[in-house]
């Protein structure tokens, strides 16, 4: 497996398909560096690729999630931004937006859950991480802020586009707009996360048990609600529909579902082939 400098690839329990991936830069609060924008991708592919992974849940290494994008690192995108022919430098710049944007849809280009376990700071770019993920938890000392007002920035890695179908149109723009904190409880009233927990450990047990019980699943069902609540989020009921009739014309008939059907007949637990 490769090695990456901002993050950890770990399989806790060599018999589990369940893996775990952390933002591992405690020292900066895992603060999104350039090499993170490369690592990430790269690390969300290898969980994609590797047969023996069926669920991924996402954590951040330290007292925190993530503390958004590494400050510093912006200081040099406005450098080379701005260096040079303004035209050019703009053509540059949202080039360059549109990769750090790539980074973060890589978690929806996995045809594996990505699951979010959130404790401490979950800040700007940490937003725009875990509403691209699948499922979200977060511990009680949580705080989630869409940041990005304050630092005289729209957001633009895919809070805004996201963030409104998780939580309401409403709630997304008071949040966007006030860049304020938003406590753990809050968070799971506006439905923000699924669930909330008294402390790390707590979060780190009731995750490990819903990805277990989604990783115990059928593979192929599991990735196809996947792709097909992505694509339908952004089509009309009819596209997507469509959309799902022709996915399950094609990926309905496995081995999976007569698995599924024999093992309930013979009141065993169904095991299926890797993805
Ligand atoms: C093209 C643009 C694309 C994307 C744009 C995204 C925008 C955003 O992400 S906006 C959000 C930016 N982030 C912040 O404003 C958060 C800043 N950090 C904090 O508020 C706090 O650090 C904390 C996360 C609440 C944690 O507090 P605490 O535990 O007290 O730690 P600190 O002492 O503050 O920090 C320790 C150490 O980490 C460094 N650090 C923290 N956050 C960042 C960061 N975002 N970037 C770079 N470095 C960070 C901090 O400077 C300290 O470093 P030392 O060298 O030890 O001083």
């Amino acid at each position: 497996m490769e090695k990456f400098k901002t993050l950890e690839i770990v399989q806790k329990n060599p018999n589990s398909s369940v893996f775990h991936l952390h933002l591992n830069r405690p020292s900066h609060r895992n603060a999104l560096s350039p090499d993170f924008f490369s690592e990430f991708p790269r690390a969300l592919a290898s969980l994609d690729q590797n047969p023996s992974a069926n669920v991924v849940i996402l954590y951040g290494a330290g007292d925190h999630f993530c503390s958004g994008i590494d400050l510093k690192s912006l200081n040099s995108i406005a450098e080379r931004a701005l260096s040079g022919d303004r035209g050019r430098g703009g053509e540059w710049l949202r080039r360059h937006i549109k990769g750090l944007q790539d980074a973060v849809t890589a978690i929806e280009r996995c045809r594996k859950p990505v699951i979010a376990a959130i404790h401490g700071a979950c800040i700007g770019g940490g937003v725009d991480i875990v509403t691209a993920c699948d499922i979200r938890f977060c511990t009680k000392d949580a705080f989630f802020s869409v940041k990005e007002v304050d630092l005289a920035i729209t957001a633009d890695l895919g809070t805004l586009q996201r963030l409104p179908s998780i939580v309401g149109f409403g709630n997304a723009m008071e949040l966007a707009l006030t860049g304020r904190r938003l406590s753990g409880q809050e968070a799971k009233q506006m439905g923000l996360v699924s669930g909330v927990f008294g402390s790390k450990q707590e979060m780190d047990d009731a995750v490990g048990f819903v990805a277990e019980g989604i990783a115990s699943k059928s593979p192929l069902a599991v990735s196809g609600t996947k792709a097909v609540l992505l694509r339908s989020r952004d089509m009309n009921l009819e596209q997507g529909l469509d959309y799902v009739a022709t996915w399950n014309s094609s990926m309905l008939l496995s081995d999976d579902l007569n698995e599924t059907v024999s093992a309930q007949i013979q009141k065993r637990k169904p095991t299926f082939a890797k993805l």
